[in-house]
């Protein structure tokens, strides 16, 4: 395949450049006045999610304001659940809910034939992007690896200790991989999708997988997340995956080597100095300030950002968060974060 041209996909395909691209987890969100417009005309999240024109132009929102090198697909990572027949709803101010499913009983309404009947305008959204973003920007489609999807089953909501879904994943190994087979089957062939219809690369979201012990790591995460890559390259060999396994500390290395992504993305809770002797010579990373300093600003963001790029400007690399944008964000801090970012040398 000839080499790519677009900034974020030479940093992924293994070069290192000397001003790294950058793009932001959650970039299209609340910290954005016209984002909370668009939203407000959608309705509910989920319709925003749901309707192509208007989650093409949250998606577009951002790239006006700050040129980033990668755009990514709005939607969420809990469409899976309900495409596959689980009910989900976002309540104003507490977060998804959903049905739980708390043991192998349960898993019979799921139906992985029927979800691109409701993920059909996802996959519209996809092509409405490929074809209006700039043409030096990537399209970036994604999807939650099976265990953080599965937690969201499991728990019914977003949880502190997950104590439902480690009770069934460890008392019920059989039937918690029934579970997890079902979502490496669906989020293959959503993925897939996202790319026939323009994707240019996949980003895998484990926001959760950092709660399991070593065994459980290997299990429903490096395993899960082998098969779904070998699928999509089974299909499309030089398709570019990121891992991004929130929380997984020394597994990074294991995850790296065995999952067969071609990036990991880095919480900000990792040291730079083991990632640049350790990681990094292993394939690309991204990441990983802080999103809290998008919010504080100042010396202090400007410093940190500087730490990071003084300690990863030496290999393959892709300037971004460690967790997602809050809302509570200063667009104007993110406008400084890009500027200094762009002329850093
Ligand atoms: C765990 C998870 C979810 N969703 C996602 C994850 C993995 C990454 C992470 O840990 O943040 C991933 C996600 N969610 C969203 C995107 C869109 C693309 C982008 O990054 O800009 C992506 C990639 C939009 C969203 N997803 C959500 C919003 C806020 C919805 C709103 O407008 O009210 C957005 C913009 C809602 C959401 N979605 C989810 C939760 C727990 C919540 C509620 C918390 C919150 O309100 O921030 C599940």
């Amino acid at each position: 395949m000839p080499k790519p041209t677009k900034t974020f996909l030479r940093a992924l395909a293994g070069e290192t450049l000397p001003v790294p691209p950058i793009w932001l987890m959650r970039q299209a969100g609340r910290y954005l006045p016209e984002y909370r417009a668009t939203r407000s005309e959608a309705g509910s999240f989920l319709d925003l999610c749901y309707n192509p024109d208007l989650a093409c132009e949250v998606t577009l929102q951002p790239l006006r304001r700050y040129d980033f090198d990668a755009a990514i697909l709005f939607s969420d990572i809990l469409v899976i659940p309900q495409a596959l027949g689980q009910h989900l709803a976002f309540k104003q101010g507490e977060g998804p809910q959903l049905d739980a499913i708390r043991d192998a009983s349960g898993l019979g309404i799921l139906n992985v034939d029927r979800i691109h009947n409701t993920l059909g305008p996802v996959y519209e959204t996809v092509a409405k992007l490929s074809a209006s973003i700039p043409s030096h920007t990537s399209l970036i489609g994604f999807a939650g690896a099976p265990w953080t999807v599965a937690t969201y089953m499991v728990e019914g909501k977003g949880s502190k200790d997950f104590a439902s879904i480690r009770r069934f994943a460890y008392g019920d190994p059989d039937g918690f991989s029934r579970l997890i087979d079902i979502l490496v089957e669906a989020t293959t062939q959503y993925l897939l999708k996202q790319v026939e219809a323009g994707a240019e690369c996949i980003q895998l979201f484990e926001t959760w997988g950092g709660v399991l012990s070593e065994n459980g790591f290997r299990r429903w995460v490096i395993e899960p997340t082998k098969k779904i890559v070998a699928n999509l390259k089974a299909v499309h060999p030089d398709l570019p995956v990121i891992g991004f396994p929130r929380g997984a500390g020394l597994h990074l290395i294991d995850f790296k080597q065995h999952t067969g992504v071609d990036a990991v993305g880095l919480d900000s809770g990792v040291p730079l100095k083991w990632v640049a002797e350790n990681l990094q010579s292993l394939g690309p990373v991204q990441g990983n300030l802080d999103p809290m300093y998008l919010i504080t600003g100042g010396d202090e963001m400007i410093e940190e950002t500087r730490r990071i790029l003084d300690m990863l400007r030496n290999g393959p690399f892709i300037f971004n968060l460690g967790h997602g944008i809050t809302p509570e964000t200063s667009p104007e801090n993110v406008g400084k974060l890009v500027e200094f970012i762009r002329n850093y040398r």
